[in-house]
């Protein structure tokens, strides 16, 4: 679908004189998956409360869905950071209640969350209610509740916080169903894998500032590529190959970690190696870790 989930232009939050959200400029187009990553205190849940409506810029226009927030709030599911639905409200309920509140049918809504629950595994909870669910429980229902009135546009903060491996794949799985059906999601988080994995978009703030946007390929770009190559010689002479940062010798085992300049490859490491006569019994080059990105271009906004 053309155009965009989210533009932001020059906006920006205060709390007192503390500047939370400082010139925020965004475009983040409609359909697939958008990551929102940042350290603790970037202004992740303040930028997502704009985009909701429940805190009003102090600077700056936003527009989702291509209309004012005002407007979209029907076309929007959010799972707040701070969890809780009614604790005595039975899982279905609670469930039909939220879609109900969006403007479905109390009928339909019911049938909905009863669906999504089977669907989800967790039909046989449908009527226990919500404070005899586990943490992780409750914390799915939420998430069924978010989306139950078929919204176009998703938000959620920090749903992977709290939930066991497990659920962790059932949430990633769930997320990629909603993407294939055309929605947007937008969710921020500390788990950096799940960014790697799931996100065709990323955005790190810092600072109340965006520090990065773009693909997870255009986020590894910002560092250069680091080779791993297995041998029982010593490598150290990799040192003054063309390229070379730096070479780390084995912490364990046989693998030395190389780490190249920008732009170099590392193919010049092989043809060192053989030239010396060593035959590595292992190599590869690879892309850095998005946490390492994260964290360097975190620090730079330090
Ligand atoms: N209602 C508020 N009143 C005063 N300060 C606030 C309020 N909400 C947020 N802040 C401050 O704004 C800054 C950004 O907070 P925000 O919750 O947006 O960060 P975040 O990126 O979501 O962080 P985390 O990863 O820790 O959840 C923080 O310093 C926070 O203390």
């Amino acid at each position: 679908m053309a155009g965009y989930a989210v533009e932001l232009s020059g906006v920006t939050k205060c709390f007192g004189d503390f500047t939370a959200v400082d010139q925020l400029d965004l475009a983040l187009p409609r359909g697939g998956i958008l990551g929102f990553l940042g350290p603790n205190g970037a202004g992740k849940t303040t930028t997502l409360r704009m985009l909701l409506g429940i805190y009003a810029p102090d600077e700056g226009s936003i527009k989702v869905l291509g209309g004012k927030v005002e407007e979209m709030r029907s076309r929007i599911g959010y799972l707040p950071e701070e969890r809780g639905l009614y604790r005595r409200a039975r899982a279905d309920d609670a469930i039909a209640y939220i879609a109900s509140l969006k403007g479905v049918p109390v009928r339909e809504a019911k049938m909905r969350a009863k669906g999504l629950l089977e669907r989800f595994g967790l039909g046989e909870f449908a009527r226990v209610r919500m404070e005899g669910l586990s943490k992780g429980m409750s914390q799915k229902v939420q998430l069924l509740a978010a989306v139950a009135h078929d919204p176009d546009f998703v938000i959620l903060d920090e749903p992977f916080s709290g939930l066991d491996p497990v659920n962790q794949v059932d949430l990633t799985h769930f997320l990629q169903e909603l993407a294939a059906e055309g929605k947007t999601i937008l969710f921020s988080t500390h788990t950096m894998e799940h960014a790697e994995r799931l996100c065709d978009r990323l955005v790190i703030l810092a600072k109340g500032r965006k520090r990065f946007e773009g693909n997870l390929a255009e986020a590894q770009n910002l560092l250069p590529k680091r080779a791993e190559i297995g041998a029982t010689a010593d490598l150290s002479f990799l040192a003054s190959v063309e390229g070379v940062a730096a070479v780390h010798p084995p912490k364990s085992g046989t693998y030395w970690r190389i780490e190249l300049k920008e732009g170099a490859d590392g193919r010049a490491l092989l043809k060192a190696c053989f030239d010396a006569g060593v035959v590595p019994d292992y190599f590869n080059v690879n892309p850095p870790s998005l946490h390492d990105v994260f964290v360097s271009v975190v620090e730079k906004a330090q």
